[in-house]
């Protein structure tokens, strides 16, 4: 009988949804062919796998220093999008990718960010956007994607960021990340 510390610190952690044990919950969204997949096995594996568009979802641990993600990859196809927000509950952070050379596509590309970003389930969860695919000629750097993002303006009651990267050759994945881990404990 009687209440030991850790019973205690585990009411304490069930009453604002978080287990010691469970993976920090992150989900990677963006625009088909961003490189979501490319970046998660990156992380997971340290290696580019070869890809094909993903249909549903990818979910991996990726250990990260000594922080376990569980990492969620959804497809990013038009017709996959609606179904994103059934997997916005229990996000600790999320991973926006976007291919910085497909510059046709970067109005619809923060369209879908924005949308996503005013729903109640992901209000204040920090985001770290990529600006991917660095090593194309056409890539826009992270300044200017962040500039046409808008977030600036948008996204006071949030913690956000642009990096750029190029998931192929593993640059700026692990620099996103560090940015990301220091938002979700200051969370
Ligand atoms: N040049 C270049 N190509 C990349 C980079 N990252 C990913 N790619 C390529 O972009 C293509 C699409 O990558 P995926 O990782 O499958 O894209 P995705 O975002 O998962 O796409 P969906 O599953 O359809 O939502 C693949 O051919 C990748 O090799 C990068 O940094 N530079
Ligand atoms: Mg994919």
């Amino acid at each position: 009988m009687g209440l030991t510390v850790s019973s205690l610190v585990s009411s304490l952690a069930s009453l604002v949804g978080w287990k010691k044990d469970q993976d920090v919950r992150i989900l990677m969204l963006g625009l088909d062919s961003a490189g979501k997949t490319t970046i998660l096995y990156r992380l997971q594996i340290g290696e580019v796998v070869s890809t094909i568009p993903t249909i549903g979802f990818n979910v991996e641990t990726v250990q990260f220093k000594n922080i376990k993600f569980q990492v969620w990859d959804l497809g990013g196809q038009s017709s996959i999008r609606p179904y994103w927000r059934c997997y916005f509950p229990n996000t600790a952070g999320i991973i926006y990718v976007i291919d910085a050379s497909d510059r046709a596509r970067l109005d619809t590309s923060r369209t879908e960010l924005l949308t996503m970003l005013a729903e109640d389930e992901l209000r204040g969860v920090p985001l770290l956007v990529f600006a991917n695919k660095q090593d194309l000629p056409d890539a826009l750097g992270p300044d200017e994607v962040s500039d046409r993002l808008g977030l600036a303006g948008a996204e006071k009651g949030r913690q956000w960021s642009v990096h750029g990267s190029c998931a192929t050759e593993g640059k700026g994945l692990e620099e996103g990340l560090d940015w990301l881990v220091v938002a979700i404990k200051k969370q």
